[in-house]
């Protein structure tokens, strides 16, 4: 494992468990099953949380291809309306066929396939963020742009390298909630809460690079 990355911090199946189990990826990287392992927090509003700690095992792979090989972008964003540099790097693939890297099509796969009941059209798009230290981050916001604005839709989260809190709030205002996420750690957000809620992954002191994956449906950013 990469110095200064952690294995999940929720990491449950001892080593053996996780070798039977995984759908394999050929470089040692694979998905754990999803059916029976995620667990959901019902937030308020009908806003929902699921998470699936430690469901990409062998990860480090799948990390280092994608810091190295991820066509990499400064973001900016429209936040409170007004454009804002955001201190991170992102990289957008809206054509499966395109994804980085093989796994991510087989967690697209995968999640489709988990949340078919609730989201009949499926996840489309991969959007990655790469934190490059503690010093990078995203401040509270909704991904609302598109149908998120006034759907419920889904946005699923890979946590990759350095755990990072990962914060939700109502959007009225009310107590935060923290989520930390670790390497190969599954979050979901469903229900409304892209309107309902915010999530924030504040500046951390002492942390190494994270990658975040998001899955999301057709027309969602
Ligand atoms: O870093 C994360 O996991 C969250 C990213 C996020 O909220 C976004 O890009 O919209
Ligand atoms: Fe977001």
């Amino acid at each position: 494992m990469h110095p200064g990355r952690q294995a999940s911090l929720f990491e449950e199946d001892t080593a053996d468990d996780q070798t039977r189990n995984a759908t394999a990826c050929g470089d040692g990287s694979g998905l754990l099953p999803l059916v029976g392992s995620v667990s959901r927090r019902t937030l308020t509003d009908g806003a929902w949380v699921d998470l699936r700690p430690g469901w990409v095992t062998g990860a480090d792979e799948l990390f280092d291809r994608l810091e190295s090989g991820a066509a990499w972008r400064e973001e900016r964003r429209v936040m409170y309306d007004r454009v804002l540099p955001v201190p991170r790097l992102v990289s957008h693939y809206e054509d499966r066929g395109a994804f980085p890297h093989p796994l991510l099509e087989t967690c697209r796969g995968a999640l489709t396939d988990f949340y078919r009941d609730e989201l009949p059209e499926g996840f489309s798009s991969a959007g990655l963020c790469l934190y490059r230290n503690g010093n990078d981050s995203v401040a509270w916001h909704g991904d609302t742009i598109g149908r998120g604005k006034t759907e419920d839709t889904m946005v699923a989260i890979l946590s990759l390298g350095s755990p990072r809190p990962l914060l939700l709030r109502p959007t009225g205002g009310g107590r935060s909630l923290k989520f930390t996420v670790g390497h190969g750690d599954l979050l979901v957000m469903g229900g409304s809460c892209q309107r309902t809620w915010q999530h924030a992954v504040p500046k951390t002191t002492g942390v190494g690079p994270r990658i975040s994956v998001q899955f999301r449906p057709h027309g969602v950013r």
